[in-house]
């Protein structure tokens, strides 16, 4: 088995380098990893890691700009990388960053490298212990912030 990574320079922070270092911390799995320009093109570095180098998960690393424009790109990244995701049968688990969710600069960072982690490990449990996943189910868990927690009866 053999997770992908896909990051991109646009990002303004190492998620990739970040990503690799959560996947050799929980695991022993091969990985490969592939940086494009920016979200637009992860769709295509997703497919070209499942269908040329193998992988059996993806895991995007992407970082969206505070304008229109880039949220607009965000959509296309987000309903493409569904497509890949039905074209090939794979997961790949969307990690992104919303230049505009945090205060400032040190909390964005304490979020993207939150959520890159988390993600590693729920792209690791779906290939490897997927009964982990389900024993979360409906406990509200959130990657980046802290968890909210299931709503009690
Ligand atoms: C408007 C815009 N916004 C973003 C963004 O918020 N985040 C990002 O990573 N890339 C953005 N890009 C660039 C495209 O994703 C892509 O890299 C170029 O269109 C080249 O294919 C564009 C064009």
């Amino acid at each position: 088995m053999k997770v992908g990574i896909a990051d991109t320079t646009f990002s303004r922070i190492n998620m990739g380098k970040i990503a690799i270092n959560e996947l050799r911390k929980i695991c022993s799995l091969p990985y490969e990893r592939y940086t494009v320009p920016g979200i637009k093109d992860l769709p295509i570095a997703a497919k070209k890691l499942i269908d040329e180098r193998g992988c059996d998960i993806v895991i995007t690393c992407g970082w969206v700009g505070a304008t229109e424009n880039d949220k607009l790109s965000y959509i296309v990244l987000s309903m493409s990388l569904q497509l890949v995701q039905l074209m090939t049968g794979k997961h790949v688990i969307d990690v992104t960053i919303h230049e505009d969710e945090a205060e400032d600069e040190q909390e964005l960072l304490v979020v993207a490298e939150n959520r890159v982690r988390e993600h590693v490990r729920n792209a690791v449990d779906l290939l490897l212990n997927p009964k982990r996943l389900e024993r979360l189910a409906g406990t509200g868990q959130r990657q980046g912030y802290e968890d909210v927690g299931e709503i009690r009866r």
